[in-house]
């Protein structure tokens, strides 16, 4: 089958935003080059990195591509795509030159050749994120295993504001924690909480083809009792009426939300009130130049900051309700 790529050369801090835009507006599938820098030493205490190829990005700039089937009139999205991408600078992002390309591409060119460089990867002490298409056996009995086939959703694991957030969470979850992920993607964090010892997880996601991967990734890794996955605008579950469908006891003692720090700006105040005092929000998806925005929210709301983890040019926080 032949699909149309629209390509827009963008910057890191619009990548989110950009690539939520090419799903709504129809994407079968959307992927991400970022700048790659192979020069830079790596911490390799948690094992090998697998290398991706070069690339001509230059740093803080990447390159977004949807995939759109036949039929789907190409112009209007590339309409609609400028008019969102222009209005992100009213929220403080700024997108770039934002320019637009379109080419035919055969499905095999896109839909399985990113495979190759997704590797198994110890992404902290005790986790490692094994795509369901690899073999691994794991080197210790403390090491614990995330199944993933991420397919279109957000969260392989490679991405600093996810790694970021499964690796605070392993120094934050305790076993039998109650835990709610907020924009949950591939459902990578929801599985990892489980692994780390968390009994339920309340995953949470507005986008039905994050619902539907986090379900098939539940699924893959035996865990459909104790996650549940609800399609939701961030905390809306919890409000008053549907308080009784969820499968955790509130308040929780953790909330992870790896989302842009523009949302996490909209629900801090929710976060708040679905945690227990003592709890603790790791609030992940913060491009470097909102960090001081994120944490003056978070002190205001009634948290203390007790931990800032920085990968790259991403911060995530580690926030305990007073
Ligand atoms: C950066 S991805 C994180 C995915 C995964 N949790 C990870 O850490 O790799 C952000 C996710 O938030 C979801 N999202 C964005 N806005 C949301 C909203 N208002 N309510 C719920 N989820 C939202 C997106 O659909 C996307 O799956």
């Amino acid at each position: 089958m032949i699909w149309k790529e629209l390509t827009i050369h963008t910057t890191e801090e619009a990548v989110e935003m950009i690539s939520n835009f090419l799903h709504e507006a129809g994407a079968g599938g959307v992927t991400i080059e970022e700048h790659v820098d192979n020069d830079k030493p790596r911490d390799t205490s948690l094992g090998q990195w697998f290398e991706i190829p070069p690339n001509d990005i230059p740093e803080g700039e990447a390159k977004i591509s949807g995939y759109f089937p036949e039929g789907v009139d190409i112009e209007e999205v590339i309409t609609q795509v400028k008019e969102r991408t222009a209005e992100l600078r009213e929220y403080d992002i700024d997108p770039g030159d934002a320019t637009i390309t379109v080419r035919d591409v055969s499905e095999d060119d896109w839909a399985n050749n990113w495979k190759q460089y997704f590797k198994p990867l110890r992404v902290s002490e005790r986790l490692t994120i094994k795509p369901t298409w690899e073999q691994y056996e794991p080197e210790s009995a403390e090491e614990r295993i995330i199944e993933l086939d991420p397919g279109m959703a957000f969260g392989t694991g490679t991405h600093p504001t996810t790694s970021l957030c499964l690796r605070t969470l392993e120094g934050i979850i305790r076993e039998g924690d109650e835990v709610i992920d907020v924009g949950t993607g591939s459902g990578i964090l929801a599985i990892g909480a489980c692994r780390l010892g968390a009994s339920k997880v309340l995953a949470l996601d507005l986008d039905p083809v994050a619902v539907s991967s986090a379900t098939e990734n539940t699924k893959l890794n035996g865990l459909e009792k104790q996650i549940q996955i609800v399609e939701s605008d961030l905390l809306s579950v919890l409000k008053q009426g549907s308080k009784a469908a969820v499968n955790v006891q509130l308040p929780v003692r953790v909330v992870v939300a790896n989302i842009l720090a523009e949302i996490i700006l909209l629900f801090i105040e929710d976060v708040f009130e679905a945690l227990q005092s003592g709890g603790y929000y790791i609030a992940s998806g913060i491009y470097k130049n909102k960090e001081q925005a994120v944490e003056e929210a978070l002190v205001a709301a009634g948290f203390e900051i007790v931990q800032t983890a920085r990968e790259e040019d991403w911060v995530a926080f580690v926030a305990r309700k007073r």
